[in-house]
């Protein structure tokens, strides 16, 4: 049966016994991912995933190389044609899957899809016990491995340690939530073997200052990566520093930064001490971009070709990971690599086939709130991600959730205070937050394992936008939900999203995809229609209405207690 009718008849569902060996990698002693009494993202049929979209298949020993509905018997025309929507859509130029392995020596691992480009890949780990034999892995670190749970590689992992581990820079794309972190995190301190305040570090010239550096674009997503190497760090003592103002200042004092091993931060804060002289970074052999296209798109490209150039060992190793990277960043990326291996986990820019993805239609913003309230009323899989695209929405958003009675609904955007974002992030892990109203700033990167569902209340700004922002959902191999509200406004950027659900194997109505496609130049407008800072109009009118007559009563207040005073003042004051 061809994909495409296959798709357009009512969804794919992911099988999870076919698909076992991958999901089991992410569950932790038989725990299933149904924990949750309430209902879940419901699959529209119980098909099996087509060929193409079949990330999985590789888990048991198929071939790595994407052939249009080889299995179902399909001519796969529409397939390809698709999958090129798909490419032109997301600024995608990716050669033909066979081009690429013939001409690169690639290699198609196993266990899962991956496509390797660059010369003389390194052969992919399939277990960690592997990489400890093959790279010399210290006895803890591979103890730590187990002690949080990691058991097997996942397949960013089997290729992308291995290469880093074999001193290439790297440029890696695999979708959200497949432990890009520990892809990176693993061969840093692997190749950095002791801290370097070690006696055995000493002796094998670790030199003085910082070794590894990863860079992330925001706070939380730089705190969350800490965190993940503390995980590893366990039972050394390894000194890694998140960057802050604080710990920038105490890493004033040379001696101290001296014996620093690793840093997590974000651009601006190293640039800053890197400019006033207080941060040196000739011994850093491993520098690490996470969310890449994000750090090298032009809000950060600078600081980040500043850092690099500070950067100045001879071994200096790069790595660029992201489950997103468009073409022209791409470009910008390879441009700073050295000989690098591009690894793509499944196809580029799609989202897992885990994350059960619908749009809905709300016809304008005015609209949204009713029909958010209308979901919230049935009976829905908490924590909830809701994106709105403003901070100002964000906050209005969370009001009125809380206004309509709607129970442990939280806020959190870059207009808060870093307390505040911190309270809010500690509340979420516990669980104490049903509903987490964002903005983009927790679209990237940031890990609750338990979000069951994603909401777009408003658009997203791009395909990229999308795939990270529902990607807060179907994490380690859970299963998950994302809904998009579209407006009128919303209508000319369609398309581009319903590409990317029918990629991953959601479904999408027809008449979307027969939509004509937006240029590239219509696509820069994408979720960036005006909007209101006030999500419900008719609480700005109560507002003002309450506001107005306030100080209607502070005013009677105050003339009446001038009468007053003229009253009972003497006749002659
Ligand atoms: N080998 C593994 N076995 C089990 N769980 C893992 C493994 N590797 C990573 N995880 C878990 O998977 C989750 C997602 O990992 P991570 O945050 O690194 O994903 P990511 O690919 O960086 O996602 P994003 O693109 O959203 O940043 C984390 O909770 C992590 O602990």
């Amino acid at each position: 049966m061809e994909a495409f009718q296959l798709l357009s008849r009512g969804g794919v569902k992911f099988d999870k016994n076919r698909f076992k060996p991958d999901v089991q990698l992410f569950q932790k002693n038989g725990e299933s991912s149904s924990r949750d009494p309430k209902p879940k993202a419901k699959d529209a049929n119980s098909q099996s995933l087509p060929t193409e979209l079949d990330f999985f298949k590789y888990a048991e020993g198929g071939h790595g190389k994407r052939k249009a509905s080889e299995k179902d018997g399909s001519p796969g025309t529409k397939r390809a044609k698709l999958d090129e929507d798909v490419r032109m859509n997301s600024d995608e130029e990716e050669e033909t899957d066979g081009k690429t392995q013939q001409e690169d020596s690639s290699v198609a691992p196993q266990r899962h899809r991956i496509t390797m480009k660059g010369l003389n890949p390194p052969q992919e780990a399939v277990t960690f016990e592997e990489m400890k034999e093959r790279y010399s892995m210290p006895a803890q670190l591979y103890a730590n491995l187990a002690k949080n749970d990691y058991i097997h590689p996942t397949g960013i992992q089997s290729s992308g340690i291995p290469a880093l581990l074999e001193s290439r820079d790297v440029a890696a794309i695999s979708p959200t939530g497949t432990g890009k972190t520990l892809s990176y995190l693993l061969p840093i301190f692997t190749k950095l073997g002791s801290p370097s305040s070690s006696q055995q570090a000493q002796e094998n010239g670790s030199g003085k200052g910082v070794r590894a550096i990863v860079i992330a674009p925001t706070r939380e997503l730089a705190h969350q990566i800490h965190n993940e190497c503390l995980k590893l760090a366990q039972g050394r003592k390894w000194r890694i520093v998140l960057f802050s103002k604080a710990t920038a200042s105490t890493l004033s004092d040379k001696s101290i930064r001296d014996k620093v091993d690793i840093i997590i931060s974000t651009p601006l804060r190293l640039v800053s001490s890197i400019q006033e002289g207080s941060l040196e970074l000739e011994n850093v052999r491993h520098l690490v971009l996470d969310e890449a296209d994000r750090l090298l798109d032009s809000e950060f490209l600078e600081q980040i070709q500043e850092i690099t150039a500070a950067c100045t060992h001879p071994n200096l190793q790069k790595a660029m990971f992201s489950a997103t990277l468009p073409a022209g960043v791409e470009k910008t990326a390879m441009g700073m690599l050295q000989d690098p291996i591009r690894l793509v986990v499944g196809l580029k820019d799609t989202p897992l086939p885990l994350i059960a993805q619908s749009m809905t239609y709300v016809a304008d913003d005015a609209s949204k709130l009713p029909s958010l309230l209308t979901y919230l009323a049935q009976p829905y899989n908490p924590p909830v991600l809701v994106f709105t695209s403003s901070q100002p929405r964000a906050s209005s958003l969370a009001e009125e959730l809380t206004l309509n009675g709607i129970r442990n609904v939280d806020c959190l955007h870059a207009g808060i205070t870093k307390k505040e974002r911190e309270d809010a992030i500690t509340r979420m892990r516990k669980g104490e937050t049903w509903i987490l109203i964002s903005t983009e700033v927790m679209a990237r990167g940031m890990d609750f394992k338990g979000v069951r569902e994603v909401i777009n209340y408003d658009f997203p700004t791009s395909v990229q936008s999308y795939i990270h922002r529902i990607g807060r959902t179907g994490r380690a191999g859970r299963e998950g939900k994302a809904v998009t509200f579209f407006t009128d406004e919303d209508g000319p950027f369609l398309k581009s999203i319903a590409n990317v659900i029918l990629q991953s194997g959601s479904t999408v109505s027809d008449w979307m995809l027969k939509l004509p496609k937006p240029s590239k130049m219509k696509r820069r407008q994408m979720g960036k229609v005006k909007r209101p800072e006030i999500v419900n109009n008719a609480r700005k009118v109560g507002r003002r209405e309450a506001v107005k007559k306030r100080e209607m009563i502070t005013g009677s207040k105050r003339r009446s207690a001038k009468g007053d005073e003229a009253r009972e003042a003497p006749p002659s004051s």
